[in-house]
């Protein structure tokens, strides 16, 4: 299955959300990260269908998603940002509700929705309110709605904000165990969502793709530009005006600045390996 997308545009009035995006979307998981107001949500509601492009074309397997509007919308399963659970709804009665949206028979939708809260942990909470639910109860309760009818398009915008850390722990290694032979969306701007699941990362700013690649790609194309470097509390204006900044420690009294810079090797400067963190930083960071 591939789900193309050609120079996708998308304009609100005067700004400029999605600017000749190109990229074609296999079975995997893709990690789309970008600062906020980057276009990753405009992106997602695009190719869920839930607002219409300014120009541009989006294909599945060589069809318009326009043209085949319901029949695509069959292979595609969205969980958005916001809660969008009815609180007075148990979680049997939720998933049935969208299996019916989506056409499912009563039958069918029952044995799914227990099937489903089963795979999210959420088996012995089934036939309770949603609004008795934890946070991150409810978002295992709206990915599990995204999973009813079995999509194999994911398309999931930030399904982990809001979360603890445990907490997204917990539902991202739900995602990747139930994301298998499906193109999976994910936007975020936490590093750290995606970091070990996402077979591909695509960077994004400004509505544009600035680079695309495995984390280990990415982590590459920055090699031999990240530094520790011992500094004085005095010169760290001066140095954030010059280089980006990813971390700063103290360490036996001393300041540790973790420097990212093209101007290798950095005077008095230590290299380190990487992470996907200097990568973000890298591509995103202003210099002050
Ligand atoms: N309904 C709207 N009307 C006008 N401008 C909008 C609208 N929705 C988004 N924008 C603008 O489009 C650009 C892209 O926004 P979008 O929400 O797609 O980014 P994002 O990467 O998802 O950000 P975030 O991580 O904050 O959700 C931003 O400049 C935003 O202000």
């Amino acid at each position: 299955m591939k789900l193309h997308v050609e120079n996708l545009c998308k304009a609100y009035g005067s700004t400029i959300a999605l600017d000749h995006l190109s990229i074609t979307f296999e079975n995997g998981i893709y990690g789309i990260l970008g600062p906020n107001g980057a276009g990753k949500s405009t992106l997602m509601n695009i190719l869920s269908l839930l607002l219409d492009k300014t120009d541009g074309n989006i294909t599945l397997d060589e069809n318009d998603i326009v043209k085949m509007d319901t029949t695509y919308l069959d292979h595609i399963g969205y969980m958005p940002q916001e809660n969008c659970l009815y609180d007075d709804f148990t979680l049997f009665e939720s998933l049935c509700y969208v299996g019916a949206l989506k056409g499912m028979k009563k039958t069918e939708a029952g044995l799914q929705a227990n099937e489903l809260a089963k795979e999210v942990g959420l088996a012995d909470v089934l036939h309770k309110k949603i609004k008795t639910y934890s946070g991150g109860m409810k978002k295992r309760a709206m990915f599990a709605q995204t999973l009813m009818n079995h999509p194999d398009i994911l398309i999931l915008d930030e399904p982990t904000a809001g979360l603890d850390p445990q907490k997204r722990i917990e539902l991202r290694n739900i995602i990747s165990q139930l994301s298998k032979d499906k193109i999976v969306l994910i936007a975020t701007h936490v590093v750290s969502d995606i970091e070990y699941i996402a077979n591909q990362i695509v960077l994004m700013n400004h509505g544009k793709i600035i680079k695309v690649g495995s984390t280990k790609d990415l982590i590459q194309s920055i090699d031999g530009k990240v530094f520790e470097r011992c500094i004085e509390e005095g010169q760290l204006k001066q140095l954030e005006s010059k280089y980006r900044i990813s971390n700063l420690r103290y360490e036996q009294g001393k300041l540790i600045a973790r420097i990212i810079t093209d101007e290798a090797p950095l005077e008095n400067g230590i290299r380190i390996t990487p992470d996907l963190n200097d990568v973000y930083l890298s591509y995103f960071q202003e210099i002050s």
